[in-house]
C-alpha cells in the first residue's frame, strides 16, 4: 500500500512528459510506512468496517485498508463500496496502465470527489467511481465502479443554484456553442464537427419535450406556430392566475390552486410538467433520471429578491410578510397580450382628438376636397395680374403734359480732380442742399482732419469714401435750374472703380470732365483716367461733354493755364472722336464756389467772361429716346422699397415705357413680374417713359431672379440672351485673342475676344486690314467675343472690354451678329 495519492486530471500528452518518472516515483514511493496516527484510524475503522459487514463479508484487510485510506477513513462509503464491489456484473475494476495514453482520454482519478470521472471506453458516457488501487505489481491503479448509471446533467449539478432555474417560458431558444476545441483544426471551418456529449444530450432532451409536447396536442390541425402562440399565451394566463392568487392568499401553495383548464383545454400542469422542479422531494421530474436516491433537501429558501428573478418556482418561496408581498405584487409579470397603460392613454387622448372629425358628416369631407380645388384653381389663376392696369396710352399722356426737359450727367475725371467737391458746391449754391446740413458737414469733415472735404460729402455718403476721401460707387443727386431738371452722376476717379465709372456713364446724356488745373497734377492726370473716362463715356456714346478746370483758385485763375489746359484737352478729345461744338471749357474752383452758379468774384478771374458751369449745363440739349420700343431697362440696384413695396429696382429706363399692373420679363432668367407701382423721380406716377430715372415695385416675382445688370424688358418682345456677338471696338490698348470682361451698364461678364476680324477704317468703316494678330491702340478693329454665360444683349448696345484692370476697348454692338 502506498500513501502517495495521485490525481490526474484532464491529462494530457504534455502532462504524460512532466510525468515520465512516474512509476519509478511510484515504486520509490511504496514502501513507506504509515504514520502512528494513520495507522491508528486504519486499525479503528477496519474495526468498524468489519462490524459493519460482518464477519462473514469475503474481503481482505487489504481491501478494507485500501477502501478506507481512498475514502479518508469514511466508514460508511468504504462498506459501500465493498458491498457494490462484491456484486457481479460491475464495471471492469481494472484500468490497465498501459493503454494507450491519449490526449482525448478523459479518465482520471480523483479523490476529491468520489471517484466521478468521465469515460469513453464502450461508448459509455456515466459517472463512475475511481478508486486508486494498487495492482500486484504495486503500481498506482484506477479502479472504476459504476456508481451512477445516469447522464451526467447540468441542471442537477446546479439544481441548489435556485437563481439559476429560469422558467422554461422565460428561457430564450439560444444554441450555445461548447466551449471546448471542436474536433477539427484548429481555426479551420469545421462546421461538420462532432457533437458533444453534452450537446447530444441537450438535443435528445429537447427532442423527447417536442415529441411529448406533440403527443399532448393530439388531433390538433394546427400549425406549429400557432400553436406556439397559444401555448405561450396559456403560460402567462395560467402564470398570472397563479400569482394574483399568491397575492390573495399567500399562505396557498400555488400548486393547489393551480388546477384550472386552459380554453385550449390543456392543463396548466401539462404545461409545466416540463419544468425542472428541485422541490419534488423524491419526485420524478424530467431532469435526466437518478438511479441514486437524492438526499433530503437541505437547502434554504431563495431571498425575495432571487424568488422574484426567478418567478415561477420561486413563487413557491413567496414569504407572507405584507411588505414582501408588496414587493411580488409590484414585480407581478405583465400580460403583454393587453395593452399598456401607455397604449390605454395614448388610446384615450387619440379618441378625444378624433371625437370632433367623427361628429362631421361626410359632406365636410367633400367640402374639404372642394375648398382644396378651389385653391389649386385659384392658384393657377395667379398667372392673371393681381395689379389691374389702367391701360393707359402712354406715348398721349406723355405728350400731353409740358414739362422741364430731364437730364443726367456723369462727372469725370482723375482722382481728386475735385469732382465730389465741385458737385457739392453746385447743389449748395442752388440749395439743393440747405446751410444747417452743409455746416454739419464741415465740422464733421474738420473733426477728423478732412476740412477741406466737406462739400465731397455732399455726395460721397459712404462711411469708407468720406474716411478714405474717394468716392467708391456712382452718387446720384438731383437739382433744378429754371429749364432743366439734371441727376448727377457722380462716377468714382480712382482706377480701381473704373467699372462702377461705366456704369454711371451708360446713363448719362452728356459729361462733365473734371480737371485739377494744379502744376503738375493735370499733366499725370492726363496721363491717368482723364484720358480713359474720355475715351469710356465717347465709347458709351456720350457725344457731349463739358470740361470744367477746377481748382484755378490754385493757380491764381491764371488766364494762360486755362488756355493751355484746353489746348491740350480739345486736341485729345477731338482725336476721341468728339466734336468740337460739343466740348466746351469753364474754368472754375469747387472749393471756392467762382463760376459755377455765378461768376467768380475774384478779379483774377475777370478775363473769363463765358457762361458758368450751371449756364453750360443748362444749354444741353434733350437727348431723344425710343419711347415707342419694347422695354428695357438695366436694373441699376435691388432693394426693399418699404413694408408695402418689399421688392424694388431702379434703375433709368433706356427704352419704350412702362405703367403700372404690367406684366414684365427679367433677363437672362426670364421670369416674369408684374409692376405693383412706381416712381419717378421719387413721386408715385402710373407709367414711365425712356430717359426717367424709375424706381419699379415687383410683385410675383421671386428676389432671386433679380439682380443689378439684369435686363427688365417688355413681356411681348423680351430681348435674347447670346454668348457670343460681333461689335466694332476702339482699342484702348494693344488686342490680340485674349481674355476680357464684358461690361455693360452694371452688367459684367467673363469672356473672351475669339476673333480680330479686321482693323477698320474710323473715317468710311471699310476694312483695311483682314484678321490682323495683334490690333494697335487707337485702332477701330471689329471683334467676335465669346461669353462664359449667355446674356441679356442686343445692339445697338455699347460695351466696355477689360481685362487685368484695364480698358482694353470698347464699342458698339452690330446687328445681325449675336449668337444665343
Ligand atoms: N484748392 C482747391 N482744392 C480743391 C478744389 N476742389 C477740390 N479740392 C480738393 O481736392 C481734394 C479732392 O477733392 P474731391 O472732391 O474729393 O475730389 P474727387 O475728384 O471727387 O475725388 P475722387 O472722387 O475720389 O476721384 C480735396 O481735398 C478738395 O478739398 C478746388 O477748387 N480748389
Amino acid at each position: 500500500m502506498s500513501n502517495r495519492r495521485v490525481k490526474s486530471l484532464a491529462a494530457d500528452e504534455d502532462d504524460y512528459d512532466d510525468y515520465d518518472n512516474y512509476d519509478d516515483d511510484y515504486e520509490d514511493g511504496g514502501n513507506e510506512e504509515l504514520s502512528p496516527e494513520d495507522k491508528e484510524q486504519m486499525r479503528q475503522g477496519t474495526t468498524k468496517v468489519r462490524e459493519a459487514v460482518g464477519s462473514a463479508f469475503p474481503a481482505t484487510d487489504k481491501e478494507i485498508h485500501d477502501a478506507l485510506w481512498h475514502y479518508y477513513y469514511d466508514v460508511g462509503k468504504t462498506v459501500a463500496y465493498l458491498k457494490n464491489k462484491q456484486k457481479p456484473s460491475t464495471a471492469p475494476t481494472k484500468a490497465k496502465k498501459d493503454e494507450p495514453k491519449s490526449k482525448l482520454s478523459t479518465s482520471f482519478c480523483s479523490t476529491a470527489l468520489p471517484g466521478i470521472s468521465r469515460s469513453d471506453r464502450g461508448g459509455q458516457d456515466g459517472l463512475q467511481a475511481t478508486i486508486p488501487q494498487k495492482d500486484a505489481d504495486g503500481r498506482q491503479e484506477c479502479i472504476s465502479s459504476t456508481i451512477y448509471s445516469t447522464e451526467f446533467s447540468a441542471a442537477e449539478f446546479f439544481k441548489d443554484c435556485p437563481w439559476l432555474r429560469i422558467p422554461e417560458h422565460r428561457k430564450a431558444e439560444i444554441l450555445i456553442e461548447p466551449v471546448y476545441p471542436r474536433l477539427g483544426l484548429l481555426g479551420g471551418a469545421s462546421a461538420g464537427g462532432k457533437m458533444s456529449k453534452l450537446a447530444a444530450l441537450a438535443a435528445k432532451r429537447r427532442q423527447k419535450e417536442s415529441e411529448r409536447s406533440e403527443s399532448t396536442a393530439t388531433g390538433s390541425s394546427e400549425s406549429q406556430d400557432d400553436y406556439t402562440t397559444r401555448l405561450n399565451k396559456l403560460r402567462l394566463q395560467e402564470i398570472n392566475r397563479a400569482k394574483s392568487n399568491t397575492s390573495r392568499d399567500a399562505d396557498t401553495p400555488m400548486r393547489e390552486g393551480d388546477k384550472a383548464v386552459s380554453d385550449s383545454g390543456v392543463s396548466a400542469d401539462i404545461l409545466r410538467q416540463d419544468l425542472p422542479d428541485p422541490l419534488s422531494h423524491g419526485q420524478t421530474t424530467s431532469t435526466p433520471d437518478l438511479s441514486v436516491s437524492v438526499e433530503p433537501c437541505i437547502r434554504g429558501r431563495p431571498s425575495p429578491f432571487a424568488s422574484i428573478m426567478t418567478s415561477h418556482d420561486a413563487d413557491l418561496f413567496l414569504p407572507t410578510s405584507p411588505d414582501l408581498l408588496a414587493v411580488g405584487e409590484n414585480a407581478k409579470s405583465f400580460d403583454f397580450a393587453e395593452p399598456s397603460p401607455d397604449d390605454v392613454v395614448m388610446k384615450a387622448q387619440n379618441a378625444k382628438v378624433a371625437a370632433p372629425a367623427k361628429t362631421k358628416p361626410k359632406e365636410s369631407a367633400r367640402t374639404k376636397t372642394t375648398s382644396l380645388a378651389h385653391g389649386v384653381q385659384q392658384l393657377s389663376v395667379q398667372e392673371t395680374p393681381k395689379v389691374k392696369s389702367k391701360n393707359i396710352d402712354v406715348l398721349a399722356e406723355y405728350k400731353k403734359v409740358k414739362r422741364k426737359k430731364a437730364a443726367n450727367f456723369v462727372v469725370i475725371g482723375h482722382v481728386d480732380a475735385g469732382k465730389s467737391t465741385l458737385m457739392g458746391r453746385l447743389l449748395f449754391d442752388l440749395k439743393a442742399v440747405d446751410q444747417r446740413t452743409m455746416d454739419k458737414y464741415r465740422k464733421e469733415a474738420e473733426r477728423i482732419g478732412k476740412g477741406s472735404f466737406a462739400f465731397a460729402w455732399v455726395l460721397d455718403q459712404g462711411t469708407e469714401e468720406r474716411e478714405r476721401g474717394v468716392t467708391i460707387d456712382i452718387a446720384t443727386n438731383k437739382f433744378e435750374t429754371d429749364r432743366t431738371s439734371f441727376t448727377i452722376l457722380d462716377a468714382p476717379g480712382h482706377k480701381d472703380f473704373v467699372p462702377n465709372m461705366i456704369a454711371g456713364a451708360s446713363q448719362a446724356d452728356f459729361a462733365v470732365l473734371v480737371i485739377d488745373a494744379s502744376m503738375g497734377n493735370f499733366e499725370s492726370g492726363l496721363k491717368g483716367q482723364t484720358k480713359e473716362h474720355a475715351l469710356l463715356v465717347r465709347s458709351i456714346g456720350v457725344q457731349r461733354i463739358i470740361v470744367a478746370v477746377n481748382k484755378m483758385d490754385a493757380v491764381d485763375w491764371s488766364e494762360e493755364r486755362f488756355a493751355e489746359i484746353r489746348q491740350q484737352m480739345s486736341a485729345f478729345l477731338t482725336s476721341a472722336g468728339f466734336q468740337s461744338k460739343n466740348v466746351t471749357f469753364v474754368p472754375c474752383s469747387g472749393l471756392e464756389g467762382g463760376n459755377i452758379l455765378a461768376k467768380c468774384s475774384d478779379p483774377k478771374a475777370s478775363w473769363y467772361t463765358g457762361p458758368t458751369l450751371v449756364e453750360e449745363l443748362d444749354q444741353s440739349e434733350p437727348s431723344t429716346y425710343a419711347l415707342d420700343k419694347p422695354l428695357r431697362m438695366t436694373i441699376n440696384d435691388v432693394f426693399r422699397g418699404s413694408v408695402l413695396n418689399p421688392l424694388s429696382v431702379s434703375g433709368r429706363i433706356e427704352a419704350g415705357n412702362v405703367q403700372v399692373g404690367e406684366q414684365v420679363v427679367v433677363m437672362p432668367s426670364g421670369e416674369k413680374a408684374q409692376i405693383r407701382s412706381l416712381e419717378v423721380d421719387d413721386e408715385p406716377q402710373d407709367w414711365a417713359v425712356a430717359g426717367q430715372n424709375v424706381v419699379l415695385n415687383l410683385t410675383d416675382i421671386d428676389p432671386i431672379h433679380l439682380k443689378t445688370g439684369d435686363v427688365l424688358c417688355s413681356a411681348v418682345s423680351p430681348i435674347q440672351n447670346v454668348s457670343e456677338f460681333r461689335a466694332k471696338v476702339l482699342a484702348f490698348e494693344h488686342l490680340t485673342p485674349m481674355n476680357i470682361d464684358v461690361h455693360k451698364g452694371r452688367l459684367h461678364v467673363p469672356g473672351r475676344i475669339s476673333q480680330l476680324v479686321g482693323v477698320l477704317d474710323k473715317s468710311t468703316g471699310m476694312v483695311v486690314k483682314k484678321r490682323p494678330k495683334i490690333v494697335q491702340p487707337g485702332n477701330v478693329v471689329r471683334v467676335v467675343v465669346q461669353l462664359d454665360q449667355p446674356v441679356p444683349l442686343e445692339p445697338p448696345s455699347r460695351v466696355v472690354l477689360r481685362a487685368n484692370g484695364e480698358t482694353v476697348a470698347a464699342g458698339l454692338l452690330e446687328k445681325n451678329e449675336m449668337r444665343p
